[in-house]
């Protein structure tokens, strides 16, 4: 069990940048098995995500060479995978169903009957995975267990998604990549994490339309080449960092290329009462009021609703609700994504906030509360464990977050970077 120990009320200052993104270098690393070529990566993060997958290409025999500290993978995987490790799937991580493509694409068989459920926010589906691969060809057999096979090249497919669904969208780009043909995904996802791997796949060889939108056109490739590539900097760390700064009354600038992605992230932020100074590569959190903005619609409760890009992220939503624990006025949260996400709201009553969980999806937070420190359970959500440590951090006094390990699938040397801008932070084991 590893805990987070936070001594709250410390005003946190300085530049920091943030790590490679989680969600793009996953599903750049399943495209590293479309080809036998060397590929190499640039700012990937130091996260155990990464080393389940590192792991794993081990055991299948392909040659790998991280250096942590310069944030540099090289990979190359060999003609013929270890087919005695090909099932061994890492666990307990969402990313692993990416895998399932490349590999029926290099081993034409797969056996699947690992928890590929990642973080514990309601039913993590694989339908719609499933349903892509056998549109391109790949046959299920019957039983209990997913067991697929692919006989040779697939052929392009048109296919219209029910919703869209990220690592989905990534399962398309990665078997569209070596089909034959172009294939066309409608209603297909376009997060920042998306848009790196239709980047990644276009070096690679393969042809990607659409990028940033939500109909993707793939002509595939016979066989594609290596690449050299840099995985973006996290969206999600960035806002992360700027609204640890701002509730803690200190002043961070995070500095990163990815702040084009970020306006409607600032702005729901913003309407916490965070105040941003955004200058071309750098912004900073200048100052807290912890007033929300009023509608102008007067009937209307303050909202941030959360919903595929571009609306805002649903892995924001845990540290905005941070935020607006200290707030003196209401906000509704809305999780249009998942059904199971809010449950962990109960734990917010230990440091004294008052809020409502109206149902599955949405959660009123209610201003002025009298905050106190707390020792708060952290359930298996990466980014829930950041929410309560935003809490947290705002209120003089000890808190503890137990079960604070799942913040390491996402956030490289978390404590020590915080450490570093003035916090109070210890890991307890
Ligand atoms: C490894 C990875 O990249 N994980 C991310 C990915 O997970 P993942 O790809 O699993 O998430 P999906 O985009 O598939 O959405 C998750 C669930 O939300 C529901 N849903 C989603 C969209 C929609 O329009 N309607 C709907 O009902 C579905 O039940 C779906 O199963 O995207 C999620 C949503 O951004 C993020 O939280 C995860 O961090
Ligand atoms: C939910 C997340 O990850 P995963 O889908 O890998 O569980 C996340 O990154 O916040």
């Amino acid at each position: 069990m590893a805990n987070l120990v936070v001594n709250g009320g410390r005003p946190l200052s300085g530049t920091i940048r943030p790590n490679g993104n989680k969600n793009a270098v996953l599903p750049m690393l399943c495209a590293t098995l479309l080809t036998d070529a060397p590929v190499r990566l640039t700012n990937v993060p130091d996260i155990t995500d990464v080393d389940k997958f590192l792991d794993y290409f081990r055991a299948l025999g392909s040659a790998v060479s991280y250096d942590k500290a310069a944030q540099i993978l090289e990979v190359r995987h060999p003609t013929a995978l270890n087919a005695d490790a090909i099932e061994q799937l890492p666990l307990r991580i969402r990313s692993a169903i990416m895998l399932l493509a490349p590999i029926l694409l290099r081993h034409g068989r797969l056996r699947f009957d690992v928890d590929a459920k990642g973080c514990a926010l309601g039913i993590r589906e694989i339908d719609p995975h499933i349903a892509i691969l056998r549109r391109f060809g790949a046959e299920q057999a019957a039983g209990d267990e997913i067991d697929l096979t692919l006989a040779g090249r697939p052929s392009a497919q048109a296919i219209w998604a029910e919703y869209a669904s990220v690592t989905a969208t990534e399962t398309f780009l990665l078997i569209a990549s070596m089909a034959e043909g172009t294939s066309v995904l409608t209603n297909a996802a376009s997060e920042p994490h998306v848009q790196a791997l239709c980047h990644m796949l276009v070096e690679m060889g393969a042809t990607v339309e659409g990028i940033g939108t939500s109909r993707l056109s793939v002509t595939g490739a016979a066989s594609l080449g290596g690449a050299d590539r840099r995985v973006p900097d996290d969206h999600h760390e960035v806002a992360t960092f700027l609204a640890l700064g701002g509730v803690s009354g200190g002043r961070v600038t995070v500095e990163s290329d990815i702040l084009g992605e970020m306006p409607l992230i600032l702005d729901q932020f913003a309407k916490l009462g965070l105040q941003f100074d955004v200058q071309p590569g750098a912004v900073t959190v200048t100052g807290w009021t912890r007033d929300v903005t009023p509608p102008l619609t007067a009937q209307m409760t303050p909202k941030i609703e959360a919903a595929p890009w571009p609306y805002f992220p649903a892995d924001l939503l845990p540290q905005a609700i941070g935020v607006a624990v200290g707030c003196t006025g209401d906000v509704m949260f809305w999780n249009k994504v998942y059904e199971g996400a809010m449950g962990w709201s109960a734990e917010l009553a230990k440091f004294g906030v008052r809020c409502h969980l109206s149902d599955p999806h949405r959660l009123i937070v209610f201003g002025g509360n009298r905050l106190k420190p707390a020792e708060v359970e952290a359930p298996y959500i990466i980014r829930v464990v950041v929410g309560l440590l935003i809490a947290a951090i705002q209120i003089p006094g000890q808190s503890r977050i137990l079960n604070a390990g799942p913040v390491k699938r996402a956030h490289p040397n978390f404590a020590e970077n915080l450490t570093r801008l003035g916090a109070d932070i210890t890991w307890e084991n």
